[in-house]
């Protein structure tokens, strides 16, 4: 039976973006429940360099993208790096837009990719621009946080179709609770020129970290367990979960004070799942598939690509372990099929991927299963081994 009260890390999406407003009001006002995730532990950091120095935004894409954004903004001089892995991330459209507003950066390395040396701004006049949104939202969020103290503001066109929205939503959601008001009209974005206002702020608990939980639930023979601060009317897309998560036989009942998730039967067949709104939940729901043993259809997978590692490759490459494939049927639709016998004892790799850890150990709830380098979960969620161990799960630490 998996029973009990489990403690998820708050939102380092939330947190991230509140810590960047914060720096740019000018004010100083208090962030309720700041996430101990290293993502935000960092950006907290780094919001306080010093000119000249050589800051390094390790695998965080917020970090690397909203600290771009913000440098550039209020004119810091400085070098701005990350891991080998975020120097192969693209960063080149959020660079361009910069550059036209009146940022002076420079590539360090490869066109299109950090390491960046950013040398001021000087504001060009400029506050029309285009911008792609088919690759990362992050690039979105990062202009629109720096909109406001833009002399003119901001207009933002976006350039096909929009990836990762629900971010883009809850940035704006976050900058009208901080006094500023943006529209957000078809594929146009405005935001005037105003002053960000001191407001507190609670960060709610993290629903990506919420889906390993569900997938638990999904695979546990009995469960009743319940999730504290997680809310309804949530600002992260990944809140989708309670009916993504229903077909798979989890039930999920809001209370006053967070989620309570008990078993349902599994409803087969699956229908096809989108994760272009949620591509943080698609491996999650990939390792589920397999241990639950249900095929299902997976599509708007693009962005995976360009994440901690290649997810897709990432997770075709673990999947063949626990019998499973994830085979490209049509362009962009993928599906797990079930070819196979998982392997007695499967050994998980986890390419400096915090998430391919964490989807694949519910799976321990079925067979023994080797997380290679668990340490990787410290990026969002430190606590996840202290509290799978609190579920009763056992480990064998080399
Ligand atoms: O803005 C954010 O906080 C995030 C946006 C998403 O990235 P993309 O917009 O690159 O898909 C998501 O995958 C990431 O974990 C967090
Ligand atoms: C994609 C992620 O993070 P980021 O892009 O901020 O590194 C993630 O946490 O799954």
């Amino acid at each position: 039976m998996l029973h009990g009260i489990f403690q998820l890390p708050a939102s380092k999406s939330e947190a991230n973006r509140a810590l960047i407003i914060r720096a740019l009001s000018g004010h100083d006002f208090p962030i309720h429940n700041l996430s101990d995730a290293n993502d935000t532990q960092l950006l907290n950091r780094l919001l306080s360099s010093k000119a000249g120095a050589e800051v390094s935004a390790e695998d965080a894409g917020t970090v690397m993208r909203f600290l771009t954004a913000y440098y550039a903004a209020t004119g810091q001089q400085l070098t701005l790096t990350g891991t080998p892995r975020m120097c192969q991330r693209p960063i080149g459209v959020l660079v361009d837009a910069l550059r036209k507003l009146g940022a002076k950066i420079e590539y360090l390395g490869e066109e299109g990719y950090p390491p960046l040396q950013m040398k001021g701004f000087e504001a060009s006049g400029t506050y029309q621009l285009t911008v792609r949104s088919d690759i990362s939202s992050q690039y979105i969020s990062a202009l629109l946080m720096i909109g406001p103290l833009l002399p003119q503001g901001l207009e933002l066109t976006l350039k096909g179709k929009i990836s990762s929205e629900p971010y883009i939503r809850m940035t704006l959601a976050q900058m009208a609770h901080f006094g500023v008001q943006a529209t957000f009209e078809g594929q146009k974005i405005t935001v005037p020129h105003q002053q960000y206002q001191a407001q507190e702020f609670t960060v709610e608990s993290d629903w990506s970290a919420a889906s390993y939980w569900y997938s638990m639930v999904a695979l546990a023979q009995e469960a009743d367990i319940f999730l504290p601060a997680l809310r309804s009317n949530s600002l992260q897309g990944d809140s989708v979960l309670p009916s993504l998560m229903e077909p798979f036989g989890v039930q999920t009942e809001f209370t006053e004070t967070g989620v309570r998730l008990t078993k349902s039967a599994v409803q087969e067949p699956i229908a096809r799942i989108d994760f272009f709104a949620c591509p943080d939940l698609a491996q999650t729901v990939a390792a589920l598939a397999a241990g639950l043993g249900v095929e299902v259809e997976m599509t708007g997978l693009e962005s995976l690509r360009i994440k901690e590692t290649d997810r897709i490759a990432a997770l075709q490459f673990e999947l063949v372990k626990l019998g499973a494939e994830l085979r490209e049927i049509a362009p962009d639709v993928f599906k797990v099929f079930l070819p196979n016998k998982p392997e007695t004892e499967p050994t998980i790799h986890t390419y400096e991927d915090h998430r391919m850890a964490m989807a694949f150990a519910p799976l321990a709830l079925k067979y023994p299963v080797i997380i290679d380098e668990p340490k990787v979960v410290r990026k969002s969620y430190p606590r996840y081994w202290d509290e799978l161990q609190k579920a009763g799960f056992s480990f064998v630490k080399s």
